[in-house]
């Protein structure tokens, strides 16, 4: 179980409490959503459960990697290596079904936003993680590569028991990829 437990947060020592006490559990295998207001804390979340910060008070706990895949992918890869060499970093057996050959040579800005997206979750799944944290990662894609994305996620998932949340503002792509959402206010 990834279980985060009474979670106190705030990015500076003067600056107001992002998160005051929460407490959040995802089994292998199920699907969360996060829903809640703009500046609620949902990325800063992301962030502490993926380890890239630390919470203030409370505890995170985990039995397995967990990664995060955020919304704009173009921001975590190097802009000089090509699709081949930025997926070697995180594996060997790459998802044929996310990733077309005929990217591998391509550099990250030669890609369509969609495109890039799916090699983004195919690093994160290369990782063989337990749990991913999917920040807003369709925000900005039309409907049908949304729709591609998440059935990928979703199927990856359930093959593999691993365990999703799934932060969006879409309300209705939170109810058909998720079985349960805590919201955050
Ligand atoms: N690196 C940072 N330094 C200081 N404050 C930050 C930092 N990142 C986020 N914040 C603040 O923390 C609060 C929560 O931000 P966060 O991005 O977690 O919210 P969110 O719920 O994901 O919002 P949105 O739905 O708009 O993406 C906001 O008030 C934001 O301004």
């Amino acid at each position: 179980m990834l279980s985060a437990e009474g979670l106190w947060f705030r990015y500076h020592k003067r600056a107001p409490w992002i998160l005051e006490d929460l407490s959040l559990t995802i089994e292998p295998g199920e699907r969360v959503g996060l829903c809640g207001p703009s500046g609620a804390g949902k990325s800063t979340i992301g962030r502490l459960l993926a380890g890239y910060r630390k919470p203030s008070r409370g505890a995170i706990t985990s039995d397995g990697p967990v990664q995060l895949v955020m919304q704009h992918p173009e921001r975590t890869m190097n802009p000089h290596w090509r699709i081949r060499d930025v997926l070697a970093e995180a594996g060997s057996t790459v998802d044929e079904a996310l990733v077309e050959p005929h990217w591998l040579d391509r550099f990250p800005h030669e890609l369509s936003g969609g495109e890039l997206q799916r090699v983004n979750l195919a690093r994160a799944l290369l990782a063989e993680p337990r749990y991913v944290i999917a920040d807003e990662i369709s925000a900005s894609l039309d409907a049908i590569t949304q729709a591609q994305l998440w059935h990928h996620l979703v199927e990856y998932a359930e093959a593999h028991g691993v365990g999703v949340l799934a932060i969006s503002h879409d309300q209705d792509l939170i109810a058909k990829v998720t079985q349960r959402t805590h919201r955050v206010e």
